[in-house]
């Protein structure tokens, strides 16, 4: 994938299984939104094919996107709507009639706690509100696939139980679920599978448990440091908290 001249996948080559919860993760720029928005149809110009459901999606048939489910990072919201108003058009643009998105829409609503805003403007609902409506219009349809770019952002520790739950029951019925984020702790415990991308290509592919047998280091977050050459932290900090405390007048 190329933007304008800047290559930024260069070695992606993967096949994922239905029921699979896949933990993509990847220092920061490495090519990771742009891998999901390549599968979602939102980007072209990439060299390479991508099948979803056995089909090429670059053959013009955009069917496979009513299948799909996906929680952007920090989606922007339509918030002069109501979160019914919001959930049921995005439920008819994924296939369902409008009836059928509301009603499902305001038993979701109900489940995480916002029965009392569903008939307010969006632009009223805090950030984790926002961020419930922005699951929920992810799932309203039953997507067989289902793409989350850090989908816990704002939302409080019960929530995160929650998401976590519908995350394992969902693949459990095949449902599959390709998971990114940096919080590394809930891609070690969520995944069974963990894909670490840097520098547009994958290094490394596995388990949690293959990945630590091949690494010998114990928590993701170590892993994570380790392939990606990391070590330096303590050095960058001091520096920051040298230059924070840099006054005119210290030279
Ligand atoms: N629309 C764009 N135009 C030009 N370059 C882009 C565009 N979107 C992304 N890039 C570049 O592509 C590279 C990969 O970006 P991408 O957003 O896929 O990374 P990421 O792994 O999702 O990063 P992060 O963890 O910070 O969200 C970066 O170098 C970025 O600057």
């Amino acid at each position: 994938m190329n933007y304008g001249g800047n290559r930024v996948l260069t070695g992606v080559d993967l096949d994922v299984y239905q029921g699979q919860i896949i933990g993509y993760i990847g220092p920061n720029g490495a090519g990771k939104s742009t891998t999901v928005k390549i599968m979602l149809g939102l980007v072209d110009g990439y060299r390479g094919s991508v099948e979803i459901f056995d089909q090429d999606i670059a053959n013009g048939d955009q069917a496979y996107k009513q299948r799909i489910g996906y929680v952007p990072e920090g989606g922007d919201l339509y918030d002069n709507l109501t979160a019914c108003e919001y959930l049921t058009f995005t439920g008819r643009l994924y296939g369902l009639n409008e009836q059928e998105a509301e009603y499902k829409a305001s038993r979701l609503i109900e489940k995480f706690g916002l029965e009392d805003v569903f008939h307010t403007r969006i632009s009223a609902y805090s950030k984790g509100m926002k961020q419930k409506v922005l699951i929920i219009a992810s799932l309203l349809h039953d997507p067989d696939i289902i793409f989350l770019d850090e989908p816990l952002n704002g939302l409080d520790a019960n929530s995160v139980m929650i998401i976590k739950e519908i995350l394992s029951q969902l693949a459990e019925e095949g449902k599959t679920i390709f998971y990114s984020s940096h919080i590394m702790d809930v891609v070690e415990k969520i995944s069974n599978r963990i894909i670490l991308l840097a520098d547009g290509k994958v290094i490394a592919d596995g388990s949690f448990e293959d990945l630590r047998q091949k690494n010998k280091e114990g928590t993701l977050e170590e892993i994570f440091n380790q392939l990606t050459g990391f070590n330096q932290h303590k050095q960058i900090a001091d520096d920051i908290v040298s230059i924070v405390k840099e006054v005119e007048g210290d030279a």
